[in-house]
């Protein structure tokens, strides 16, 4: 017997009327930078290209420090919260002091894993139980769900208006969830589907949309240094980014340099110094308050004096107000561009999935200032919201690079669609 239309309006209709009704992105889970405050009084201009305002030194990394396994904790609380001025003077850096280096210098061949230094007891995980447990918040929700509305029942118009709630309620964009809603539907409508099917075909359409975005960050060794800008509001994970794409640089043999772009907070600078000397990184850092597109190309003339592969630029998440953030961003390229006009060849945009939706704001926003080049998303780990990677996968189309499940410096791997896609749907590893 042929299907029976649902009989409530079109997907089409269903997709303007949603629109119209729930515009407003759901607020953050936890108070936090998600965006730039707006309603601040404008900073005073920055200074013209002032190139060497104040020596920047170069804190020779101590390769004998060893990665470590645990990441640097933050700098939480205050931090997060909208700026209202800049941070007093003093801010420490507030992470374990490194480990006692030891006798020889790790090379990336000898260098210790990061789980060698760690405190011992945890097992070890493989990437796919740390990006399950990771995700378990958003796929549970979406297990839930699923096992909910198909248990025993016909797939009628209400389970696919129910579906598609849960799915955007998921944060996976509206597009997407009714995408996978008319996949579900197609063909058995009245009929009975398992929770199961109903989760393998979510991930399928998952891993479509999210397949074309998940580009590996690929290192042109011709370009020395290499030269990765890391943007992104305060609180993403930029810093802690860094460090932890350092140590896998490191690994990989590559000579790395880091920059504290972040001059805006002195804790961001101190906590650039302990990822550098934890992965044998030397960070070039100025003092707080310093001019950071004049720190970016003293880092760049280090770099290239010294041989250099990969210089990582860290920047600030939050000036005054957000132009602010966005003129000096557009400085920081302008000046790099003085200094080598391919670079940089990188920026990477850190988005922490626990904003949900703010994240759609964060990337259009970040795109004017700078050429984003790739994403990372952090902390899904901490959020029901995960599906926002797909709702952003669907709208920008912008490189996916790696994802952060956690605040441990394995917690980061470069981001794969089919993991990515099964993990959300609450499946097993594919075979
Ligand atoms: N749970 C979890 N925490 C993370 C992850 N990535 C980073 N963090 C934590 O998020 C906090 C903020 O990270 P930072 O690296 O300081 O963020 P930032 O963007 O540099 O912030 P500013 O320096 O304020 O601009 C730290 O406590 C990190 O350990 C992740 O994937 N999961």
């Amino acid at each position: 017997m042929a299907d029976t239309k649902p009989d409530k309006p079109g997907f089409l209709s269903r997709l303007f009327g949603r629109k119209a009704e729930a515009p407003a992105p759901a607020a953050p889970e936890t108070p936090r930078a998600g965006g730039v405050p707006e309603a601040m009084p404008s900073p005073p201009a920055n200074a013209a290209d002032d190139l060497v305002p104040a020596p920047s030194t170069v804190t020779q990394a101590s390769p004998d420090t060893p990665p470590e396994g645990k990441a640097a904790p933050e700098v939480a609380g205050a931090d997060l919260q909208p700026v209202e001025g800049r941070e007093p003077e003093g801010g420490g850096p507030r992470e374990p002091v490194p480990r006692p280096a030891p006798e020889t210098a790790p090379t990336p061949e000898t260098a210790p894993a990061p789980e060698a230094a760690a405190a011992p007891a945890a097992p070890k995980l493989s990437w796919w139980q740390r990006l399950t447990e990771g995700m378990r918040r958003t796929s549970s929700s979406l297990s839930e769900s699923v096992t909910g509305l198909f248990t025993k029942r016909k797939l009628d118009a209400d389970t696919l208006e129910e579906l598609e709630d849960a799915l955007v309620q998921a944060d996976l964009g509206v597009e997407t969830a009714l995408r996978i809603t008319e996949a579900i539907s197609a063909g058995r409508y009245d009929k009975e589907i398992s929770p199961q099917e109903v989760k393998a075909i979510l991930a399928g359409e998952v891993e479509k949309t999210l397949a074309p975005v998940a580009r590996p960050l690929v290192i042109d060794r011709e370009r020395k240094p290499f030269v990765i800008l890391m943007v992104g509001v305060n609180g993403a994970g930029k810093t802690t980014t860094i460090g932890k794409l350092s140590q896998k640089f490191r690994q990989q043999g590559l000579k790395v340099m880091l920059a504290a772009g972040d001059t805006f907070r002195a804790a961001a600078i101190e906590q650039l110094k302990v990822w550098g000397e934890r992965v044998g990184a030397p960070v070039v850092a100025r003092q707080q308050g310093a001019d950071a597109a004049g720190l970016a190309y003293d880092a760049l003339e280090e770099a290239r004096a010294s041989g250099t592969d990969v210089l990582l630029i860290d920047t600030a998440g939050r000036l005054q107000n957000k132009a602010g953030l966005m003129a000096e961003l557009e400085k920081i390229v302008r000046v790099i561009r003085k200094f080598d006009a391919s670079a940089p060849h990188a920026t990477l945009l850190v988005l922490d999935a626990t904003v949900g939706q703010n994240a759609v704001s964060q990337v259009e926003l970040f795109r004017k200032a700078a050429d984003v080049t790739g994403l990372v998303m952090t902390k899904l780990d901490g959020t029901a919201r995960g599906g926002i990677l797909v709702a952003l996968a669907a709208r920008f189309g912008l490189p996916v690079h790696f994802i952060g499940v956690g605040e441990g410096v394995e917690d980061l791997e470069p981001f794969a669609a089919r993991d990515f896609a099964r993990a959300i749907a609450g499946l097993d590893e594919a075979a």
